[in-house]
C-alpha cells in the first residue's frame, strides 16, 4: 500500500500570533528584539493587509541576507537634528524601519511645530512594503509622502540597460469619515516581488512588464529575473519619477544610488543598501481650511463620478477579513517559517 502524502494545511492566525513567529525568526537570525519588534510587525501587518508580495513571501530573504551578514541586525540608529524642518538618521547599516521609529517623534515634533518637517534615512535597507511608514502619520492626522529606492532592475525609458530600481512612492492623507487616503506604488511596472511570485506560480506578467537577456519584450517572469530587467510604469512619465526617487531617497539623504552597491560578496544578501526619505506636513496649519473635510469631499466627488476602487480599497477589505478570519497562512509556508524559527 502507498503512503498517501501528508499535505500541510493553511491556519489562520491572529496578528499578535504571527507577530510573536516573525519575531522569533529575526532574533533567532541575529536581529535584537527591538529590530525583531519592528520588522516583525511590519511584515505581519503586509500580510494581514493582502500584500503578499511584502509579507511572509519575504521572510527567507530576511534570513538569508541575515545570515550573508550584508545587513547589521543589531543596528543602533543614529537620529541627528539638523534644522527646525529636517531630521537625518544613520541606520547603522540596518533595516530602515527602526531607523524610522527611532526618528519619528522628533519628525513629528518638527512637522506640527514649523508645518512640515523631512526625515532623511541613510546607509539603510528597505525590503518591504511603504505604506506602513506612511499611514500612521495620516492616522493621527498629518499627510506624509515617502520614496525609497531599491536594487538596479529597471531600464529606464529609452536607455540601453537596467539602472534604477523598482523605487516606490506612497502617499497618506487624513479624511474626516473614513481611513486615510493612501497609495502605494512601485515606479516600475509591477514590483520586483511580484515577478518572483508570477515565476514562482508559473505564471506569465502582463504586457510591458519587463525584457529579456537581449533587450526583448517578454511576459515570462524567468526571463526578466535571469538576466532581463523591468520596465518602469508608463513610459517616460514612471521613467522621471523613477529618477526623482534616485534623487530624493539617495542623493539628498546620502544614501546610495541603486546602481552604487555591490552585493556580490555576500550570498544570500536581498535588501537594497540605499536611502529613504518622508516628508511629513501638519495641514492644520492652513488654519480654518479644514484639511481632512476637503478630502472626504474629494473622495465623495470620486464616488459620485462612477469610482468604485480607491487605492487602499483592496488592502482595507483584506484588512477587515483578517480581523474576522484571522490572517490565512498557507500550510507548507507556515512549516517553512516554523523550521526557520528553530533553525
Ligand atoms: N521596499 C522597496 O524597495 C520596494 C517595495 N515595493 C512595494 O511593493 C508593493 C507593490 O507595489 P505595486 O505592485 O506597484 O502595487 P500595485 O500596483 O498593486 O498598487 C499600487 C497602488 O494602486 C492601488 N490600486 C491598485 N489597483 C487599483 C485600482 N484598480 N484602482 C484604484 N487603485 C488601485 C493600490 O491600492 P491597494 O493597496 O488597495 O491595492 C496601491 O495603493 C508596494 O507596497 C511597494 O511599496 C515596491 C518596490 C520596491
Ligand atoms: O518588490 C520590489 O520591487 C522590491 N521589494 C523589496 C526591496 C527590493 C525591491
Amino acid at each position: 500500500m502507498s503512503a498517501t502524502p501528508v499535505t500541510a494545511v493553511n491556519t489562520s492566525m491572529a496578528l499578535s500570533e504571527l507577530v510573536a513567529l516573525l519575531t522569533r525568526i529575526f532574533i533567532r537570525h541575529g536581529t535584537s528584539p527591538d529590530v525583531a519588534a519592528v520588522l516583525a510587525d511590519n511584515c505581519a501587518r503586509a500580510e494581514r493587509d493582502g500584500a503578499h508580495s511584502h509579507g511572509v513571501f519575504r521572510i527567507p530573504g530576511y534570513v538569508s541576507t541575515l545570515n550573508s551578514g550584508w545587513v547589521n541586525g543589531m543596528a543602533v540608529p543614529q537620529v541627528e537634528d539638523v534644522a527646525s524642518g529636517f531630521v537625518r538618521v544613520d541606520a547603522d547599516n540596518g533595516f530602515a524601519q527602526p531607523a524610522l521609529a527611532a526618528a519619528r517623534p522628533l519628525l513629528v515634533q518638527k512637522a506640527r511645530s514649523a508645518g512640515i518637517a523631512v526625515l532623511a534615512i541613510r546607509n539603510s535597507h528597505h525590503f518591504a512594503a511603504l505604506w506602513p511608514d506612511v499611514e500612521p502619520f495620516a492616522e493621527e492626522g498629518l499627510v506624509a509622502l515617502s520614496v525609497v529606492n531599491s536594487m538596479t532592475c529597471v531600464v529606464p525609458h529609452g536607455a540601453d540597460r537596467p539602472l534604477f530600481g523598482t523605487n516606490p512612492i506612497a502617499f497618506a492623507a487624513p479624511r474626516a469619515d473614513g481611513p486615510p487616503i493612501v497609495f502605494d506604488l512601485a515606479t516600475s511596472a509591477i514590483a520586483h516581488g511580484d515577478v518572483q511570485i508570477a515565476a514562482r506560480k508559473g505564471e506569465r506578467v502582463p504586457p510591458g512588464t519587463g525584457v529579456d537577456s537581449l533587450g526583448q519584450p517578454t511576459q515570462d517572469p524567468r526571463a526578466i529575473l535571469e538576466g532581463g530587467a523591468l520596465l518602469p510604469f508608463g513610459g517616460h512619465k514612471g521613467s522621471a519619477l523613477s529618477m526623482m526617487v534616485e534623487l530624493l531617497a539617495a542623493a539628498l539623504t546620502g544614501g546610495n544610488f541603486s546602481f552604487e552597491f555591490d552585493w556580490s560578496n555576500h550570498p544570500g544578501a536581498k535588501t537594497p543598501w540605499t536611502g529613504q526619505l518622508l516628508i511629513v506636513i501638519d495641514p492644520s496649519k492652513n488654519a480654518g481650511q479644514g484639511f481632512a473635510e476637503r478630502s472626504q469631499e474629494l473622495v465623495r466627488q470620486m464616488h459620485a463620478a462612477g469610482l468604485r476602487r480607491l487605492p487602499g480599497d483592496r488592502r482595507h477589505r483584506a484588512r477587515a477579513r483578517s480581523e474576522e478570519e484571522g490572517i490565512i497562512i498557507d500550510g507548507e509556508e507556515l512549516e517553512r517559517l516554523r523550521a526557520l524559527a528553530q533553525a
